[in-house]
């Protein structure tokens, strides 16, 4: 493949996509966007302990540089270039930090678009406590989740249309008048949106969430959604959802109904159970009880607020990593944004990029490197040394900077 302007490294070779895996070589090529706002900080932080990592356990990252947003205004005079897309499609595994999206007028997300153009339907956030990392509930150890969100629907589809147009007024119209919702809209200006929630979308991200569940010795696999008030999306979603876990797995997986109507409600052993809650109630479950839940699926706005929501009880955005997952393609990314106030600043904390790419070395089979990665990364916070948003959290301790910190958790390796 050859790219308008994107040097391919010389040294290094491609990971290979192979029956549902991967065949990784010691001396990988892995893309890597650095991203806008702190991705200037924590990009080449995240990027420095990754290497040093695959040093440590005799490999060799060859990283390729990709851009997208502002870096690629600069370089492409465009937001998204095909190169960058191509790049992700060529080489399977790669990571990025976080993209701006106007809030209003401007262009769409481009981590949207990038989950949706390389179809990583899956955007899997794990939140558990890393020790010595502070929190604001009594017992953070309690929370061991993790988080299926689907990636490339409901209303991040981007269909909507904007007041004062005369398209709304013709989805208003037909909405009104051939659809039956009369007195329905009020009258004067409206926004117009559309939430589709597809069989095909949800069945690959349940089934994804039940299969990691299953081969992770999880207990349980719970269905979020708003199905209550939202019928024939979120409700779908859960119906579907237990189709899968009824139709596709047999005894591996019992569902909540059938273990009460057994009434002496144990679960069989490596059994999965799968349930559902509704999205609100489950806000509250997880700072209550958080001990109940395990693995969660869910439509993507849903899976977008409880992701950050319960990132703050494991330390904060600074801490929270994700991955999103495709057939054969990994596309690790932090679940916070690019926080435009801190950007450029060394000071934001770049653990949740790291952490990001600990996901993407275990979808890799790095075991040994991810693992060395969560020992210095709590190495490093023990220690008491950490960024600001860490250190305002605690008593003493030295406050670092994004780089500073970096070099605490490499010499930790
Ligand atoms: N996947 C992606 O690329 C994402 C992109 N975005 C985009 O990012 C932009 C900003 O979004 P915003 O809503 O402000 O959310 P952000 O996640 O960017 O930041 C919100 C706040 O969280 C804290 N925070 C986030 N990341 C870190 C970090 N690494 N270290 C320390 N503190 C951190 C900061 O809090 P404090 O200042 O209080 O210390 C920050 O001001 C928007 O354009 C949004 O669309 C948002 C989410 C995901
Ligand atoms: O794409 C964006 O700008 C925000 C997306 C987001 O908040 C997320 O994916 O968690
Ligand atoms: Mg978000």
């Amino acid at each position: 493949m050859s790219y308008d302007r994107v040097e391919v490294p010389t040294n290094g070779s491609q990971i290979e996509a192979v029956d549902g895996g991967f065949d990784v070589p010691d001396d990988p090529i892995i893309p890597i966007i650095h991203g806008d706002g702190i991705g200037v900080d924590i990009g080449p932080a995240a990027q420095k302990v990754l290497g040093a990592a695959a040093e440590a356990t005799g490999r060799e990252i060859n990283w390729m540089r990709l851009y997208a947003g502002e870096s690629a205004r600069e370089r492409y005079d465009e937001n998204l270039p095909e190169d960058t897309l191509e790049a992700f499609r060529e080489f399977n595994v790669g990571i990025k930090g976080p993209l701006t999206t106007p809030v209003g007028a401007g262009y769409r997300s481009l981590n949207v678009a990038l989950r949706k153009r390389l179809d990583l339907y899956a955007n899997v956030r794990p939140t558990y406590h890393i020790d010595g990392v502070p929190s604001p509930v009594k017992d953070p150890d309690a929370m061991d989740m993790v988080n299926f969100r689907e990636n490339t629907e409901d209303v991040y589809a981007g269909i909507e249309w904007e007041q004062g147009t005369e398209e709304v007024e013709q989805v208003r119209e037909f909405v009104e008048e051939e659809m039956g919702y009369d007195n329905t809209i009020h009258e004067g200006e409206v926004g117009i949106g559309i939430k589709p929630i597809t069989e095909f979308g949800t069945k690959r991200l349940v089934r994804r969430a039940i299969d990691y569940a299953l081969e992770n010795d999880r207990d349980s696999v719970t269905l979020i959604h708003k199905g209550n008030i939202m019928k024939f999306t979120e409700a779908q979603f859960r119906d579907w959802g237990f189709e899968v876990a009824n139709e596709e797995y047999g005894d591996e997986v019992i569902t909540e109904d059938t273990l009460w109507e057994q009434r002496d409600g144990d679960v069989p052993e490596d059994t999965v159970v799968v349930n559902d809650r509704i999205a609100d109630a489950m806000l509250q479950w997880l700072l209550l009880r958080p001990e109940e839940y395990d693995v969660l699926a869910m439509p993507n706005l849903n899976g977008d607020y409880l992701s950050d929501s319960a990132g703050a009880q494991i330390g904060g955005l600074g801490i929270a990593p994700g991955a999103n997952l495709g057939d054969g393609r990994v596309l690790a990314e932090p679940v916070h944004g690019s926080a435009p106030k801190h950007a450029g600043n060394d000071e934001a904390n770049p653990t949740a990029m790291i952490l990001s790419g600990r996901l993407m070395f275990d979808q890799m089979g790095w075991d040994d490197a991810s693992q060395k990665i969560y020992d210095a990364v709590e190495g490093a916070i023990s220690s008491k040394k950490v960024t600001y948003d860490i250190h305002r959290q605690i008593d003493g301790g030295e406050k670092l900077a994004t780089s500073e910190f970096a070099d605490e958790i490499v010499d930790n390796i």
